[in-house]
């Protein structure tokens, strides 16, 4: 693993200060350390042979030697630490130890049988222990009959922590980056199985407000600050988040998305910043959060309105220094993130309710892109129709659907309060159960009052003390679906579909008023 060309037999000196700053914070490789490891000893130490053990499952194993003694047999050799009591003894001491001739009387030299080494050489065993972790040992030989001097030893002693310390650095950074590449891949992978891989209807859109949010949107993508994706539930902001990043030039590395409503609020956390094994019950590994497979790319943090205070201070204080900490983990990690964010609520008035942190708001507001709700954009029906109707082939399997100008005027003549993720659901629904190719006005259900309207509730019959709060009536609501849908919340026909919301945007919203999932309803997960 290493050559062993030049031997040292200089006078031992105090190594220079840049030579132990160099090996405490620069970032070689585990590799690289062992490799390099003992070219340093050669400056602070004489010795005929050094060589470097690692540990493996109770025995010592030799990786790197260097010195005149250093040969093929050195580089294989292998110590049973139960047969070497006093080497055992300095590793779990963690202190270095010079040997005597004595000392070997009883064990046998490490080295017997491998080298023709005189009794009452020079002899030192220096563990190499860093935090929790020992790797091995460091072992100093010389030919000469003496002991090493103790000053000498104590210095490979803080040498050898030193090594340990960027062997278990290195180490880290290794985890890390393998740890990274594979979340990247399974972003990739994600990315590619969610579809969405088209900015649909923005820069062709027939709405001066669409066109001018798709122009700016272009011009803010080349650069690396946050943008605020603001509108209402289902007015594509996601998809336009995705468009960003595709025209950046991070258009090659993962787009990673967290949706800070779907993910309880006690593994948040962790979601965003990753863990490291054992920081909390059911951390059984090591493992990457959003931030790190985003590394390079984009994240999409949705519904940012709903992350939790605390939180927003690690959330921010990532933004301002580009670093975080894993959950359970006092190390420091540099991530190169573009952030996006999305929230239909109005964040001004979280910031009122000191829900939202205010520090934090400005922040992500640099740039802030607010999406026209479809009633607003009713220009781009037939486009957006057409453009669904496409999409929805590898679903459907039904292709050339299309809508007739009367279908058109009827889907027109809705207000579309769950957008064009309701426009997409009807369609597709209409697609399903309609025989022929042409969606005419009777291909579409639609509500005929606006699908928050609870029937049972008739203004003219309340009186002041009657009046039920808000939070009432959608409790109510979603209920009575839910029971329609005999609890299914999920796929064609469940309650987030009716009710025209993501599945995860029900399911905070029922967690907001009190709706468990209760046993009489059967809740399916997605299909
Ligand atoms: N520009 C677009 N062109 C065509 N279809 C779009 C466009 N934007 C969004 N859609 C469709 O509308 C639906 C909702 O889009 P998206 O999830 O991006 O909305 P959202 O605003 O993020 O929703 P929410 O607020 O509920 O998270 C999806 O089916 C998507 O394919």
């Amino acid at each position: 693993m290493v050559d062993d060309s030049k031997g040292s037999t200089s006078l031992e000196r105090v190594p220079e200060d840049k030579d132990l700053l160099e090996l405490a914070s620069a970032e070689p490789s585990v590799s690289e350390l062992l490799r390099r490891g003992l070219d340093w000893v050669t400056r602070i130490a004489r010795f005929d042979l050094a060589t470097l053990f690692l540990l493996r499952d109770a025995r010592l194993v030799a990786v790197a030697a260097r010195g005149p003694l250093a040969n093929a047999q050195v580089r294989g050799h292998v110590l049973e630490l139960a047969r070497f009591p006093q080497v055992r003894q300095a590793l779990e001491t963690r202190r270095a130890r010079a040997f005597t001739e004595e000392d070997h009387t009883g064990e046998g030299d490490p080295f017997d049988g491998v080298l023709d080494l005189p009794p009452g050489h020079s002899c030192m065993v220096v563990p190499l222990c860093s935090g929790e972790r020992c790797y091995g040992v460091l072992t100093l030989d010389r030919v000469e009959c003496e002991t090493y001097a103790p000053s000498v030893v104590e210095l490979v002693e803080v040498y050898g922590q030193i090594l340990a310390t960027a062997l278990q650095n290195a180490e880290q950074r290794a985890t890390f980056e393998r740890m990274h590449r594979q979340d990247r891949e399974h972003a990739k992978l994600l990315e590619s199985e969610l579809g969405g891989d088209s900015e649909g209807i923005l820069e062709t859109s027939l709405s001066p407000v669409m066109r001018d949010l798709a122009r700016r949107a272009r011009q803010v993508a080349e650069t690396d600050t946050p943008v605020l994706l603001l509108g209402e539930t289902g007015t594509g902001k996601e998809r336009l988040a995705r468009a960003i990043h595709r025209w950046s030039a991070r258009a090659d590395q993962p787009f990673v998305t967290l949706n800070c409503a779907a993910i309880p609020a006690g593994l948040l956390e962790s979601e965003l910043f990753g863990h490291v094994k054992g920081s909390f019950t059911g951390a059984i590994k090591d493992r990457a959060g959003r931030f790190q497979m985003a590394h390079r790319g984009t994240l999409l943090l949705d519904e940012i309105g709903e992350l939790p205070v605390d939180l927003q201070a690690k959330l921010l204080r990532a933004l301002q220094e580009k670093t975080f900490e894993p959950v359970g983990s006092d190390r420091v990690v540099r991530a190169d993130v573009r952030i996006l964010a999305a929230t239909h609520v109005d964040l001004q008035q979280a910031i009122a309710q000191r829900r939202f942190r205010e520090d934090l708001y400005y922040r992500l507001s640099v740039f802030p892109l607010r999406l026209p709700p479809l009633r607003e954009r009713r220009e781009d029906l037939a486009q957006l129709c057409a453009f669904l109707l496409a999409e929805q082939v590898r679903r459907t399997g039904r292709r050339g659907m299309r809508v007739t100008p009367e279908g058109l005027a009827r889907l027109a003549a809705y207000d579309w309060p769950g957008n064009l993720r309701e426009l997409a659901n009807v369609l597709e629904r209409a697609t399903i159960l309609s025989p022929g190719l042409e969606l005419g006005p009777h291909a579409f259900e639609l509500p005929t009052r606006a699908p928050m309207e609870v029937p049972e509730v008739r203004p003219a019959a309340m009186t002041l003390e009657d009046v039920p709060t808000l939070a009432k009536v959608q409790r109510e609501h979603i209920l009575r679906v839910l029971s329609l849908t005999k609890g299914r919340i999920y796929g064609p026909g469940g309650a987030a579909e009716l009710l025209g919301l993501k599945p995860s945007t029900l399911q905070s919203r029922m967690k907001k008023l009190g709706i468990a999932r209760q046993d009489q309803f059967v809740i399916e997960g997605p299909r």
